[in-house]
């Protein structure tokens, strides 16, 4: 019996936790650096000195205090609603044993070259094989490529499911890409394992590895392969990427009774669709793709829930969709979820993580203490939606919706009709009118879950290295220091808030599993994505506001060469190519080193103690750059600064420090 003596059936899906201790410590801290900020704020209206003196500087750096504070505001009120939420998975089973409902999951690729289609298989058979009825499963590939080669992929992928998807059942593999599987060696201790099977599903998949590798090397696809399906067909001459009909495959259909693994076992839907791309018409990049699986996933098993995963992602944790579903099915809190999300972890993290790709911190406190506000920043995939938000429909205290009523949608139509049906739908004029979804934002007017499960429960796991640029994100922070007299009692607010806030960001990110070096990182990388990346992404924000250009998406590589690897995993930064980021990045940490060089000579040759304080701050940011200065004097491999940077960022250094009012 559970609590007030009601049954099992009465039970919520899911608990939710608030980090209580945490809050009290967090209550004290922040009261006492707010007091500091406070005293700072008083200090600078106080003081504004005279016009001559630098009154300007003296306003802009009031400024950046008050951003400061103002930033310190919303950081703290995160903290203090750290909100950790946990999925009873077995109270879903048995309450809903066989009524589940159906899930759609999307994945999205868009360049062989760049998105290898053996990566993205990986993600379809993660996706395939999760521990779900798969009969109530649909997976849509889209391929912004339109290419054979990742159709010729997964129609592979389709064959090798059938050993594989048996395979993951009978030996509870973890996780379900094959790839990232069989990359782990063959655990010994598991006694029910026989090796024997492992290796030979292993075989296979490398025997599938091989030849879908070599198709894609060579550049065609034999005329024995495209024989074996009518698919095929659709790709002649004159298909290219950017110009071409829709293609929409069915390659496993569900509900046909054939459609069995090697253990008899009905398959998962698995669907191929390559959208019409038209020169002329605007497509919209991945939201244009999710805008068209929408569409045609409505037409062909139109699921109440959709999951979207990216080619580079793979699922490491078999019950996600039940653990999920506890969120979007609790009879209490379940209709106010409109999405639920998991962060995304990255499974090439080095010990330091060199560039702060983790997102630990973010993750486990700031995205917790969001969700504590009942909101999330949508993150862009790992991400389970419902059908209906998505379409539009808003959120009603009273509407709560029927994720178990299947509608039968198909209505006895064969594959050909139901392909022919989507294709319509995956035309590109879709994309010319008002109907897209994706492009606007998507509509949540639900409550969002924001959902963390602990720090030991499954997330998505992406497999994705990511390198120095990528966020698009912007808020800039200023952090800031300033005071003419070292000796003055002024000093202290300046000083508590910094060492107070430093202090609390590192027992965070050693809470959160980082090591000491990695919060040393971390700093650089802010400093990094704040000067480059996100101040690039406000201008960008700006001009497209102002109607002047529309931003392109830009795939993130997928693949690097083998000497970058090695670097990476040596926790060497990489710098070796030219771009306006490393321009800024070389050219602001020679101005410091300048700065505080100067600064040095300036307090021991004039006896000038005012300057102190400037430069321990700017001491500060040099060491934080070390790496910067390696890479640009002291490395000889292929990642160190190209020279024409280096002398650009000297000779504009250089200028801009002759060019600078002393006071
Ligand atoms: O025209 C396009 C371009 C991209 N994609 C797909 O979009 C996904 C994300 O692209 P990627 O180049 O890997 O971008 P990232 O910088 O890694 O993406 C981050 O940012 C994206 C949007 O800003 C989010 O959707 C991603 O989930 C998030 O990881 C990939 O599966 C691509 O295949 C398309 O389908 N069509
Ligand atoms: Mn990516």
């Amino acid at each position: 019996m559970g609590r007030d003596g009601r049954g099992e059936e009465g039970l919520p899906l899911f608990e939710t936790k608030v980090g209580k201790k945490s809050r009290v410590a967090y209550r004290i801290f922040g009261f006492t650096v707010f007091i500091g900020i406070c005293v700072i704020w008083v200090y600078r209206l106080t003081h504004i000195p005279a016009a001559e003196q630098g009154r300007w500087a003296w306003i802009g750096m009031f400024m950046a205090e008050l951003w400061f504070g103002f930033y310190w505001i919303i950081s703290l009120s995160l903290r203090l609603n750290v909100t950790y939420r946990y999925p009873f998975k077995h109270r879903l089973i048995t309450r809903y044993g066989d009524k589940l409902p159906a899930i759609d999951i999307f994945v999205c690729t868009a360049d062989p070259k760049i998105e290898p289609p053996t990566m993205v298989i990986n993600t379809v058979l993660s996706a395939m094989s999760y521990n779900y009825p798969p009969e109530k499963l649909s997976i849509f590939l889209s391929d912004d490529g339109g290419s054979e080669f990742t159709f010729y992929a997964l129609m592979e992928a389709s064959q090798f499911s059938k050993h594989w998807i048996p395979f993951c059942k009978k030996f509870r593999v973890e996780p379900r890409s094959p790839a990232a599987y069989f990359s782990q060696n063959f655990n010994h201790q598991d006694s029910t394992l026989a090796q024997e099977e492992w290796l030979a599903t292993k075989k296979l998949y490398e025997g599938m590895k091989f030849r879908i590798e070599r198709a894609t090397e060579m550049g065609s696809i034999s005329k024995e392969v495209k024989d074996q399906h009518k698919g095929f067909a659709e790709w002649n001459s004159q298909v290219t990427k950017q110009n071409h009909q829709s293609i929409v495959q069915i390659l496993i259909d569900g509900k046909n009774p054939n459609a069995v693994d090697d253990d008899g076992h009905q398959l998962p839907t698995l669907v191929y669709l390559a959208r019409e791309k038209r020169p002329q018409w605007p497509h919209n990049f991945k939201a244009g793709s999710l805008n068209a699986l929408i569409r045609v996933s409505s037409e062909i098993s139109n699921a109440p829930i959709i999951l979207n995963l990216d080619c580079d992602m793979y699922s490491n944790d078999s019950d996600t969709i039940k653990e999920t579903l506890c969120f979007f099915m609790d009879e209490e809190h379940g209709h106010k979820t409109s999405y639920v999300q998991y962060p995304q972890s990255f499974n090439n993290i080095t010990k330091n993580d060199i560039y702060s790709n983790a997102f630990n911190t973010v993750n486990m406190i700031e995205f917790a203490g969001m969700d504590g506000f009942n909101a999330a920043f949508y993150l862009g995939t790992g991400c389970f939606h419902r059908r209906e938000s998505l379409c539009g429909l808003n959120y009603s205290e009273n509407y709560r919706g029927d994720l178990n009523s299947v509608c039968d949608i198909r209505k006895d139509r064969t594959i050909y009709e139901l392909e022919e049906g989507s294709k319509v739908l995956a035309n590109c004029s879709y994309e010319a009118d008002g109907t897209r979804v994706w492009v606007s934002g998507g509509r949540h007017h639900n409550r969002i879950e924001n959902c963390m499960q602990g720090m030991e429960a499954g997330v998505l796991l992406s497999t994705e290295q990511k390198g120095l640029c990528g966020d698009c994100s912007n808020h800039i922070r200023s952090s800031s220091c300033s005071v003419q007299e070292v000796s003055s009692l002024w000093l202290l607010p300046f000083a508590y808030v910094y060492l107070a806030r430093n202090a609390c960001s590192i027992a965070e990110s050693l809470a959160c599993g980082d090591t000491l070096a990695a919060w040393w990182n971390l700093q650089r990388m802010w400093l990094i994505r704040r000067t480059t990346s996100f101040t690039f992404a406000f201008i960008d924000t700006i001009i497209r506001q102002l109607g002047l250009s529309e931003t392109a998406f830009a795939i993130t590589a997928k693949v690097v060469d083998e000497g970058v690897s090695k670097r990476y995993e040596q926790e060497m930064m990489e710098f070796g190519s030219s771009s306006v980021m490393f321009d800024i990045m070389a050219t602001l940490a020679i101005v410091n080193l300048f700065g505080s060089v100067g600064g040095i000579v300036k307090i021991v040759w004039e006896m000038d103690e005012s300057l102190i304080m400037q430069i321990v701050v700017c001491w500060l940011v040099v060491m934080v750059n070390v790496p910067v200065y390696q890479g640009m004097f002291l490395r000889s491999d292929k990642g160190g600064f190209p020279t024409s940077v280096v002398l650009k960022s000297v000779v504009v250094a250089s200028l801009a420090c002759l060019m600078m009012p002393v006071y």
